[in-house]
């Protein structure tokens, strides 16, 4: 007899359309909405990337199919069938919904893990909380990966997408060692700090791990992507760095958003407009490494993690 585990596969959610963006906002604000002016500048975002598509539904559609298919793919025989559910934190089908469709499907053990490789109570912590409490009250065990930002093959297909990238630097006549590679991630509230939270050390541990792999000395880290709050938020920013860059002389920046796994709003917007803007008016060649999306390689280090969580059920081991 197969044995079916739940995989509870989360993310961020976006929106299904424009007429989506206030109510998706205003579950991101918890349940504050924004004033007209704060909707028209995130739905201008949204439209300026690709005129009211929203690319992380498709990607993470797609991640969640890919990875059903890594986990199960090749293990035929196996007495375990690992079956996948999309829990989204802001948007339709949210995460309770997605432990929901695995009670109604007769599974009792899950593992759950979320499309971001670092952990910060703020972000991850949060996603496992409330995917924790919907499990104990549909009675389904439930194992979770926290974090996978230094398994190796998630170090090694970073490292390709920057080296890719040096090459084409270097194709358009540039000096390798003269780019300085940027690695980002979202920034968040400085006081995640003083709570002792792993988020900076671990996003700190992947660069250092990517750039050694890389061969790349000329690097440094830096947020992007801040909220718009009173408090304050982890810096430098991306735009500070490229000015601090600029007037440092420093003419070619490659980017390298290891905080993400998908084309979003961050990567497409603030990076591929924003910050390329503010490249073009400092007379800087800005370019970014490819989104893993759903990169067999990613697919591979997350079923890897996924199966390794599983281990810990005595049902995958008979
Ligand atoms: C750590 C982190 C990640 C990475 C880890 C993870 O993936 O979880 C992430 C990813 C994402 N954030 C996204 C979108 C937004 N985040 C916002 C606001 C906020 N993000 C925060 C944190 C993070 N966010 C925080 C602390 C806020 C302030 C409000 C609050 O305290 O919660 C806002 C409001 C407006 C604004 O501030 O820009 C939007 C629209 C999208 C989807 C993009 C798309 O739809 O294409 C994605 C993948
Ligand atoms: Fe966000």
């Amino acid at each position: 007899m197969t044995t079916k585990i739940g995989v509870l596969v989360m993310s961020y959610g976006t929106p299904e359309s424009l007429e989506g963006v206030e109510a998706y906002y205003t579950h991101i604000r918890r349940g504050h909405a924004p004033s007209p002016e704060q909707l028209k500048e995130l739905k201008d975002r949204y439209e300026a990337i690709v005129g009211g598509v929203f690319p992380l539904r498709e990607n993470t559609n797609r991640q969640v199919e890919a990875l059903q298919a890594a986990l199960n793919n090749g293990h035929a025989g196996e007495k375990v069938e690992f079956v996948c559910y999309q829990g989204l934190k802001h948007a339709r089908p949210f995460i309770e919904d997605g432990v929901e469709a695995m009670a109604k499907d007769g599974i009792t053990h899950g593992v759950g893990i979320v499309l971001a490789p670092h952990y910060s109570v703020m972000s991850v912590g949060t996603y496992i909380k409330r995917a924790k409490e919907k499990a104990e009250a549909s009675g389904i065990e439930m194992a979770f990966v926290e974090s996978y930002h230094l398994h190796p093959e998630l170090i090694e297909v970073l490292s390709r997408r920057v080296s890719a990238k040096l090459d084409l630097f270097e194709e358009a006549g540039a000096v390798r060692e003269d780019v300085r590679v940027l690695f980002s991630a979202h920034s968040l509230p400085e006081r995640i700090l003083s709570m002792g939270d792993p988020y900076r050390d671990q996003l700190l541990a992947t660069s250092e791990a990517v750039a050694k792999q890389a061969g790349v000395r000329n690097w440094q880290f830096t947020w992007q992507s801040a909220g718009r709050t009173s408090e304050p938020w982890l810096g430098p920013d991306i735009l500070e760095t490229m000015h601090e860059l600029s007037e440092a002389q420093v003419k070619y920046v490659l980017v390298a958003p290891v905080g993400f796994v998908s084309d979003h709003l961050e990567v497409l917007y603030d990076l591929d407009i924003e910050a390329q803007a503010l490249a073009s008016e400092l007379d800087m060649r800005l370019m970014r490494i490819d989104s893993l999306n759903s990169d067999p390689a990613y697919m591979s280090v997350l079923s890897d993690v996924v199966r390794t969580a599983a281990g810990q059920f005595k049902v995958s081991q008979s």
